[in-house]
């Protein structure tokens, strides 16, 4: 069984502070078409649950175009490390995650969903290069950033795509166990794209 860990894209949904807020109307209706209801989205690149391209804090970086598909779908660890405000590299080697890929880190940290946490749990950056030595190329977490919130310069997001690790942000694991389990949570084809929002999915591998 496939379990979704996406946010519900409604128009209540919290986004940025600032950012464009999200949409659907039905923009022409099935009475005034004669056949058909289309509807009409406005929303952020970085609404709910979704992926970074490192076009998102980088110029020069790649677009969700240029991104390898294949990242998005596979065996992925899901580890649960609550009540911390910097997740360490110490911490990380305790967990035994050699041959992880895709690692999902359940926080807890983002409880009311309604609006957007002021202050949320960050990797040290000697996490992020242990992550990288032991060949991590997906992280998720349950945040809506991988940097502090007030943070302009974003050093996580930098030095996570240096290291060659992809972001996934906004993921809701409040009742999902830690443990090995498929994920499938893929970006749309944008072209122009700096991140997009993503439905993600997990499966419990048995073992
Ligand atoms: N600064 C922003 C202003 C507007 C919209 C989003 C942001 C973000 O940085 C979002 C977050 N760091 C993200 O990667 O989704
Ligand atoms: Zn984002
Ligand atoms: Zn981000």
């Amino acid at each position: 069984m496939w379990i979704d860990v996406s946010q519900r894209l409604d128009n209540n949904i919290a986004v940025w502070p600032g950012d464009t807020p999200f949409s659907y109307e039905v923009d022409v209706s099935k009475e005034e078409s004669g056949s058909v209801n289309i509807g009409k989205l406005t929303l952020s690149t970085h609404t709910g649950t979704h992926i970074d391209a490192p076009f998102h804090f980088d110029n020069e970086g790649k677009k969700v175009i240029d991104l390898d598909i294949n990242l998005y779908i596979g065996s992925a660890v899901i580890v649960h490390l609550p009540n911390r405000q910097l997740i360490q590299k110490e911490e990380l080697e305790k967990l035994k995650l050699d041959n992880v890929t895709r690692l999902l880190i359940r926080t807890d940290a983002w409880q009311n969903r309604t609006v957007y946490p002021e202050e949320i749990p960050t990797l040290e950056s000697e996490a992020i290069d242990y992550l990288a030595s032991i060949g991590v190329l997906l992280i998720g977490f349950d945040l809506p950033s991988v940097d502090h919130m007030e943070s302009k310069t974003l050093p996580n997001h930098h030095r996570l795509a240096s290291s060659g690790i992809h972001i996934l942000e906004g993921l809701i694991l409040d009742d999902i166990p830690s443990g090995l389990y498929q994920l499938i949570a893929l970006p749309l084809p944008l072209v122009e794209g700096d991140g997009s929002p993503v439905r993600a999915l997990l499966k419990k591998e048995k073992k």
